[in-house]
């Protein structure tokens, strides 16, 4: 399969940030390196030629309307600020209004948004819409927590320190006991 990003373009302009740094990029350990970070781009923005509503198309119809929740889900995102990682999980809920999906395919729309330069807040938000719009739930939340290297690694240097974001839409929004409702069965039985 063709790579969905200029792998060549990448090695050249990794070929110069090493010579920025005062590297020699021609000395063996880093001979290879180039195409390794050229492939590791394709992998970590591989979301940004993907559609995420591929994943919602195929849905069940079930007379459910109680909160499903898919908690826990991993994730790795790129800081678009600085091209570093955030590394968290999400936790996504929705209260069905006729249409369920597939478990896996939160985790799937999770992962497509995730690997594409991103915000932590606007990922959050997509995910949040993106489910809205394809499954008309009659609700949605999403909360999202990751530690951004950007802060922890460098910069103001704070490792430990994490990042807490939610979308909440629908009956989770308008409704604060089913908003209760959701923020206890993500937090409340384990935490
Ligand atoms: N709101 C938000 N901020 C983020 C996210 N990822 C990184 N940042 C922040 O984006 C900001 C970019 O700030 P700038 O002042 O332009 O960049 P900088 O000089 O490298 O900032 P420092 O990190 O403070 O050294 C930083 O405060 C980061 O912590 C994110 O997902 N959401
Ligand atoms: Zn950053």
């Amino acid at each position: 399969m063709k790579s969905p990003v200029d792998l060549q373009r990448i090695e050249r302009a990794v070929r110069e940030i090493l010579a920025a740094v005062g590297e020699d990029p021609d000395r063996e350990g880093l001979l290879e390196t180039p195409a390794r970070v050229a492939r590791m781009y394709a992998e970590m923005f591989s979301g940004l030629k993907l559609d995420p509503r591929e994943h919602t198309r195929k849905f069940f119809t079930e007379q459910y309307d109680e909160v499903v929740l898919v908690r826990d889900i991993s994730f790795c995102s790129m800081c678009e600020h600085h091209l570093l990682p955030f590394i968290g999980h999400a936790h996504v809920a929705y209260i069905p209004n006729g249409k369920v999906i597939g478990l896996s395919k939160i985790a799937r729309v999770v992962e497509v948004i995730s690997r594409r330069p991103q915000v932590q807040e606007r990922m959050t938000e997509d995910i949040a819409n993106l489910l809205v719009d394809e499954l008309h739930a009659k609700g949605v939340a999403v909360v999202v927590e990751a530690s951004h290297s950007c802060m922890t690694i460098r910069g103001v240097r704070k490792p430990g320190s994490s990042m807490v974001t939610s979308a909440m839409k629908g009956l989770f929004r308008s409704n604060l006991s089913t908003r209760a409702e959701v923020m206890q069965l993500i937090y409340g039985s384990k935490r």
